[in-house]
């Protein structure tokens, strides 16, 4: 029998195959000198504690005796037939330094233990408790040795997890292990996974046992496929190599982009702007200002668009405009989408151009001190028509929808620069075009295009620049330099470039005075 003590033969296992469940139960187990064996019978559903004496005692209804007063080893054994009684007589000799070591006298440790096996509210003494708190399966009669790996796949071939395996022998009270045996661990806290794993790790010869679980492992355990990682290679080449290298391209790409922008940055940061565009700055306080500046120069800041000097809205507010034709009221008349419905070209007119949320009509409103007239919004693409305003009897203002990026469909967007582009080249009693360019951004090569076209067909234009009031004013001047080089050599542009913000009222004056002195030549 003690030969057959840690062997898992396929011949138990057949055995235990062969036996009702629930009386495969015999129990055995070694530790600290102690020894305490369970033993079910068949009829008597009975487990003998202890190989000689077998005074604990455990019956049908879940009670355990005292424990074996004569300390002899404790083990268990779940592959034990019916009746059978186990001696490991082979552990006691081979290793006791070893389960000294493995199970120090700390009494308190396997208190802990004692506290999670309880059959069913009913106390167990300690001794015998012990023995369940550890999860250390034992293979063979030896515990020094190691256990095979298999021994791992043994405990879960038969399709119950380790887990549930682990609960039910709480529930139960028995180790139901095939072909292995609990075994006291004085240091394993009840956590029944992790109980397991030491146990797998300490018990078992190797190579015996391989040969001996053959059997039992019928299908070749699958091997779980491992990606090594060198961790000092940081290259990233083995998980794929394409992937790395259109990086690395796609950075390459960005860095010359990157330096591309650098370097028109660079550009922008060298313009001189000529003493003239600076004093012009200055003078009405362009760029982005503090209100303190604002305040000392005696303009009221607590007013909307505080440059502008002028409070409200309302016509009496209006009187203090110092150009009259911008003292009439604005007066929305037409929208068009094609050309065939243009309004007849009564009156010289001025329109607005620029890509979308330049400002336009923003800059309309600003001009007319009439807020809300033509619509604005933040997001790009608002206007969507060619909108004509009136402003008195000598002028009509026109509201043009924005080219370049807007939230609409390319299709419609293409429409809308068509129609600009119609417009601009086309409409007769059209006296000015104010080109709007954002400050910040500059000329881009929808404006190019623009421009280009205008010049062919000989459209006056003028650049305004808008938003001036989120830059810095010397960038404002270089702006202003930059686009005034190079429209030099065109023909239709009217110089010089004027600066404004919608928000500040800054350059609006000017702007006005501008306008105004075109009305006031115009020829209907
Ligand atoms: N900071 C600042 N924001 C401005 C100025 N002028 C207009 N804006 C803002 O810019 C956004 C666009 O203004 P719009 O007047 O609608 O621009 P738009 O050119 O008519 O735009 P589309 O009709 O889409 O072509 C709005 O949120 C305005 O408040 C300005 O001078 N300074
Ligand atoms: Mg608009």
């Amino acid at each position: 029998m003690s030969a057959d003590v840690g062997k898992i033969g396929s011949s138990k296992q057949k055995n235990l195959k062969d036996t009702p469940k629930k009386t495969r139960r015999t129990l055995n187990g070694s530790e600290n000198g102690f020894r305490r064996g369970f033993k079910l019978g068949a009829k008597d559903k009975r487990i003998h504690i202890g190989q000689k004496g077998n005074e604990g005692m455990y019956d049908g209804k879940r009670r355990l005796g005292p424990s074996s007063s004569n300390k002899t080893r404790k083990r268990i054994y779940a592959d034990r037939g019916i009746g059978e009684e186990v001696t490991s007589k082979g552990n006691e000799e081979g290793s006791k330094s070893n389960r000294k070591a493995a199970f120090p006298r700390k009494r308190h440790n396997e208190q802990r233990d004692y506290d999670v096996v309880e059959a069913k509210g009913r106390s167990v003494s300690p001794d015998h408790r012990s023995m369940w708190g550890s999860r250390k399966l034992v293979v063979d009669g030896s515990e020094s040795k190691r256990a095979p790996r298999r021994a791992k796949s043994v405990v879960r071939d038969d399709g119950v997890s380790d887990v549930s395996r682990v609960k039910r022998i709480d529930k139960e009270e028995f180790a139901k292990v095939d072909g292995g045996l609990l075994k006291k661990h004085t240091k394993s806290k009840f956590d029944s996974s992790k109980g397991l794993e030491t146990g797998k790790k300490k018990v078992g010869d190797k190579k015996s046992h391989s040969e001996d679980l053959e059997g039992l492992d019928e299908k070749p355990k699958k091997r779980k496929r491992v990606i090594r990682i060198d961790k000092y290679d940081i290259s990233n080449k083995r998980l794929d190599d394409g992937i790395a290298n259109t990086d690395i391209k796609k950075e390459e790409k960005t860095d010359l982009e990157e330096k591309a922008e650098m370097s028109k940055n660079a550009q922008f940061r060298a313009i001189q702007p000529s003493p003239s565009i600076l004093a012009y700055v200055e003078d009405n306080f362009l760029g982005r200002r503090r209100l303190i500046e604002l305040r000392r120069a005696g303009y009221n800041t607590e007013l909307s668009s505080p440059l502008d000097n002028i409070p409200f809205s309302n016509s009496s507010e209006r009187e203090r405009i110092e150009e009259s034709i911008f003292r009439n009221k604005l007066t929305f008349f037409a929208a068009a989408k094609a050309s065939s419905s243009f309004p007849p070209p009564d009156l010289p007119e001025i329109a607005f151009a620029g890509r979308s949320n330049v400002g336009k009509s923003s800059l309309l409103n600003a001009l007319t001190r009439q807020w809300g007239v033509a619509r604005t919004s933040d997001k790009p693409g608002h206007t969507q028509t060619i909108n004509f305003f009136n402003l008195g009897p000598k002028l009509n203002l026109v509201d043009l929808p924005g080219y370049g990026f807007a939230f609409a469909k390319e299709e419609v967007k293409d429409a809308w620069e068509e129609l600009v582009k119609e417009y601009t080249s086309t409409r007769v009693g059209l006296k000015r075009v104010c080109l709007l360019i954002d400050t910040k951004w500059g000329m881009k090569p929808r404006d190019r295009e623009l421009i280009d076209l205008m010049e062919r067909a000989q459209t006056k234009y003028q650049i305004v620049l808008t938003k001036t009031d989120v830059v810095f004013p010397t960038d404002v001047a270089r702006r202003a330099m930059q686009i005034e080089e190079s429209l030099k050599a065109h023909k239709s542009v009217v110089q010089p470039v004027m600066m404004v913000s919608s928000k500040s009222g800054a350059g609006i004056r000017s702007l006005r005075t501008v306008l105004a002195k075109i009305a006031r030549l115009a020829k209907r």
